[in-house]
């Protein structure tokens, strides 16, 4: 069965809406294991705008003592600042069970593309060498919906990693405007590609209950996605048991 970790990004930006501790990040991210998730997900920016180094040091712990997947993602070229040491020093601090290596910078809004594994192979190499030798299993985020993008899978596997995280914010945009099927046949193929070359599967961004059980029928074989935006959405209407309840449904059919 495909693994459910909660991204608990959106806890933090309310919490930092008003500068105290509430809602708690920890508070959130046990109710999300109470309620069967199987993993914590954050991906601490270096602008602080949400998660802080010092939620991955408490997730850290709460994860290992519940026994469950911590699940840290991050750009690993992105310069350490005040209150951001980077993202290598943040997983040797914590050695998270996963390391998610995603290309972002301070300017996007979001995270809205996968590597450039030709041109970033021989950065990358020595950074998932480093992260597979405290113990973390590497992943790094990869495009499934361009052809760039699928080709360059293999090199990820050339890498090194153990796993790609496909990201699916174009296959949402795609489900919603009805095109679905033909979005989700790219990232089959891409699914395809890794698994050929060794890889695991893992995919997130913007999944959502409205658009997860097709894409699991689409593109078999994911081990593993990171939902938060819409889940923590979702459970200001239904509710955190009902919502990680529906996800776990989803996942189970
Ligand atoms: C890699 C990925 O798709 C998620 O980490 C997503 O970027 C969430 O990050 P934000 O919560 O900062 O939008
Ligand atoms: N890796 C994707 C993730 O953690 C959550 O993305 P989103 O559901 O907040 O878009």
């Amino acid at each position: 069965m495909t693994v459910l970790s909660v991204n608990v990004n959106k806890i933090a930006v309310l919490r930092n809406s008003r500068g105290g501790d509430e809602p708690n990040v920890v508070a959130a991210a046990k109710a999300c294991l109470d309620a069967g998730a199987h993993g914590i997900t954050v991906h601490p920016r270096p602008d602080a705008r949400h998660i802080r180094s010092d939620d991955v040091y408490a997730l850290s712990e709460l994860t290992r003592e519940r026994g469950v997947e911590f699940n840290l993602e991050g750009n690993p070229f992105a310069p350490a600042r005040a209150g951001y040491p980077g993202f290598l020093t943040l997983c040797q601090q914590v050695r998270p069970a996963q390391a998610t290596l995603v290309p972002d910078s301070d300017a996007q809004l979001t995270s809205d593309h996968g590597f450039d594994f030709v041109r970033d192979a021989n950065a990358l190499r020595p950074l998932v060498d480093a992260l597979k030798s405290i113990g973390c299993r590497v992943s790094l985020f990869a495009d499934a919906h361009t052809e760039a993008g699928r080709l360059g899978i293999n090199h990820a596997a050339a890498v090194g990693a153990d796993r790609v995280e496909l990201y699916t914010g174009p296959y949402a945009e795609a489900f919603a405007a009805g095109s679905g099927r033909a979005m989700a046949a790219q990232f089959a193929e891409a699914a395809r590609r890794a698994g050929d070359a060794g890889l695991g599967i893992n995919a997130g961004h913007d999944l959502s209950q409205a658009n997860l059980g097709f894409f699991l029928q689409q593109v078999p074989g994911v081990l593993e996605v990171s939902i938060g935006h819409a889940l923590i959405g979702e459970a200001i209407y239904q509710g955190i048991d009902a919502t990680i309840d529906s996800y776990l449904r989803i996942l189970s059919r």
